[in-house]
């Protein structure tokens, strides 16, 4: 069985009425494309210039202009939506980085907290630290069963850390995702790369929406959203200009799943090292 799958990129701004538009757009095409499933990058509910800024946007799902609209789309068009949000945190002056699964008929079905955050300072690059206003996660979300197969949700940096992606696959995963915002000089050096091997190590579709282009005066995202199939090979992929919001689609070809973990079986020497 084989479904055809969009991922969405944008660049979301601190406008969040204006990214909801941009993703209504990515709603449209994915529509048109025939696509069964509607991936959105990590933060597509905004993207802010500070922690503060962005302490005045966060809104519970319920009151949020943002994801409300997507849910009104997904069940008008009976198209699952899978999409990077923030979310309060416990301490009022933080922020949870969570993605969500909003199913054909609109409802909130699955909801992953980022677990790894993205505290870095490379000299001559970026600086960023997403601990001062992000609460981390503290679990993985099952893989779960959905009309294109066992969906499992990763964010962005949490694409670093092999484990996550090996624990997704042993819980039962077909399908890993990272929706992302990745800086454009980590990207260029590890992206492509990162993905691939996730894809390769799990046999499992990699689908990775990517945030795009400059968000404000402080932040630029690489782009190139793309779909890796189980043999790493690229399915689709999009580039790093902005403006008008674009769509990928690749299949998910439960065949290939299948013939490719038949034919090279990864038995893991779990008595040699431990099972993750
Ligand atoms: O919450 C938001 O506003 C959006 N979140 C992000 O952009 C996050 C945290 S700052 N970005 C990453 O994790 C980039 C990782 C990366 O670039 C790498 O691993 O190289």
């Amino acid at each position: 069985m084989t479904f055809l799958v969009a991922v969405g990129q944008l660049t979301s701004t601190a406008n969040v009425a204006h990214n909801l538009r941009q993703c209504q757009v990515l709603v449209r095409k994915a529509v048109k494309a025939g696509a069964k499933t509607l991936f959105l990058p990590e933060a597509s509910d905004y993207i802010a210039t500070s922690g503060e800024e962005g302490a005045t946007l966060v809104r519970p799902v319920q009151e949020s202009l943002f994801v409300r609209g997507l849910q009104e789309e997904a069940r008008r068009e009976k198209l699952p939506i899978h999409v990077g949000i923030h979310e309060p945190g416990e301490d009022p002056h933080k922020v949870k980085n969570t993605v969500i699964w909003i199913d054909e008929n609109g409802t909130i079905a699955q909801r992953y907290q980022k677990v790894h955050l993205f505290d870095v300072d490379i000299k001559g690059g970026p600086v960023l630290k997403e601990s001062n206003f992000v609460e981390p996660g503290n679990h993985i979300l099952p893989p779960f069963e959905t009309a294109i197969g066992k969906v499992a949700s990763a964010i962005c940096f949490d694409l670093r850390f092999p484990e996550i992606g090996l624990a997704l696959k042993r819980q039962g995963a077909d399908i890993i995702t990272f929706p992302s915002a990745f800086t454009v000089p980590t990207g260029k050096a590890h992206w492509e790369t990162l993905l691939r091997a996730r894809a390769i190590e799990t046999q499992s579709y990699v689908v990775a929406a990517a945030q795009v282009g400059r968000h404000n005066e402080k932040r630029v995202s690489y782009g190139h959203s793309m779909i890796v199939d189980p043999w790493g090979v690229v399915a689709c992929e999009l580039g790093d200009g902005e403006g008008e919001p674009e769509i990928a689609t690749a299949d998910i070809d439960h065949e290939l799943l299948r013939k490719i973990r038949r034919e090279m079986p990864l038995a893991r020497r779990t008595d040699v090292y431990p099972e993750i």
